[in-house]
């Protein structure tokens, strides 16, 4: 597939054997960790394949209950719909409200964001149809398994403690299942205008605006035809970072032709971090690569997995490297570029919550709050 991403087949995680019940990791188990380590080390996007619970026959449900729900009259969605905010992060995003590059024009989409279906209070779903809750519930399901054994796969593959990852992504409390549509422009494509300057002024032809993922990981389920996704991989550290030097422009990221049912799943800023940066997020932006497509809607559903409120998220000493030797020594200003505080012993990053991490990063994009961006 295009942009070196590697198909992983998550099947050897499903089953309750080897690491997933404490004991050694079974062969398939070994196998597929190293895949995601390679993946995550080099720019933190694989393709997941066999997503158990989350099966073909769901996922197309899911997209056909996002298609009901964005069809609803644009009154009725603004009336009816309870409306995000940085503090809850669930609900309605109406078109052209969000910037996930601040330097950029608003995003070319409009979206819904669940958290916690099965026990989120009435006011969250309002408005919503019966199908769209159904289906919300029951993608939540899976992704609650799904999580947990990725978290799992995560520690093996970065030789930590089994619970490492999974004793931070218990309540799930932050994570976000986020529904996207991009409806059909008449923006110029990306082959009449490749890229756009970045003061924003110019009409371009990007849905979403290059950045980095917040969280823990993201699993992205493209609709069919969902054409545009594009990764700008980076030779040390995140893509715009004080240290980020590029390795070549922008490449397609499409499901894999003939693979089995699965998802993208990339590397969170959030990750990063968490892993002293072994592990990349790097940029990735969404665009119109042909009038063929311009013409179309785009649907896609992302869901974010976020540590908890309360978690604390630190580098495991075993990330810890000498400080010269890490982004292939450019790291002089990227503990300040990201935050934190980088300490002697190596760790580039002061420990912070998931609940302060995800807050800040939010408001940022929902347009409040600091200038700091990604890139
Ligand atoms: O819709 C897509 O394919 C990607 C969306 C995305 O990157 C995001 O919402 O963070
Ligand atoms: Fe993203």
């Amino acid at each position: 597939m295009d942009a070196d991403i590697p198909v992983i087949d998550f099947s050897p995680w499903l089953v309750d054997e080897g690491f997933v019940v404490g004991d050694e990791p079974t062969a398939g188990q070994r196998e597929s960790a190293a895949a995601i380590d390679a993946a995550c080390r080099m720019h933190g996007f694989l393709f997941l394949a066999n997503l158990g619970a989350i099966s073909p026959e769901l996922t197309r449900r899911t997209f056909d209950a996002s298609k009901a729900l964005f069809a609803m009259p644009d009154a009725d969605k603004l009336e009816q719909l309870a409306r995000i905010r940085p503090e809850t992060n669930s609900g309605f995003s109406p078109f052209g409200t969000e910037r996930l590059n601040r330097r950029r024009g608003a995003d070319q989409k409009e979206a819904f964001n669940v958290r916690r279906p099965r026990d989120a209070p009435a006011d969250a779903l309002r408005g919503t149809p019966v199908a769209f809750r159904a289906a919300a519930a029951q993608l939540w399901d899976g992704l609650e398994a799904l999580t947990h054994r990725y978290c799992l796969a995560c520690a093996l593959a970065l030789g930590v403690e089994r619970d490492f990852f999974s004793a931070a992504l218990r309540q799930l409390d932050l994570c976000t299942v986020r529904f996207l549509h991009y409806p059909p422009t008449d923006w110029p494509t990306a082959g009449a205008a490749p890229d756009a300057p970045l003061d924003g002024s110019a009409a371009c032809a990007v849905r979403v605006s290059e950045h980095t993922d917040f969280g823990f990981v993201t699993v992205l389920l493209l609709d069919e035809g969902a054409e545009g996704l594009q990764i700008k991989p980076v030779l040390g550290g995140e893509v715009g970072g004080a240290a980020g030097g590029e390795r070549g422009g922008w490449r397609d990221v499409c499901a894999p032709a003939g693979a089995p049912h699965g998802a993208l799943v990339n590397t969170g800023a959030l990750l990063a971090r968490w892993t002293n940066d072994l592990w990349r997020a790097t940029a990735h932006r969404v665009v119109v690569p042909s009038a063929a497509v311009a013409a179309r809607d785009r649907y896609s559903i992302a869901c974010f997995l976020d540590p908890d409120t309360d978690a604390l998220v630190a580098p495991h000493a075993a990330f810890e490297r000498p400080r010269e030797s890490a982004r292939g020594g450019a790291e002089a200003e990227g503990g300040a570029a990201h935050g934190g505080a980088a300490t002697a012993t190596g760790a580039r990053y002061a420990p912070i919550t998931g609940g302060e991490f995800l807050l800040m990063k939010l408001r940022e994009a929902q347009g409040r709050g600091s200038e700091a961006t990604a890139l």
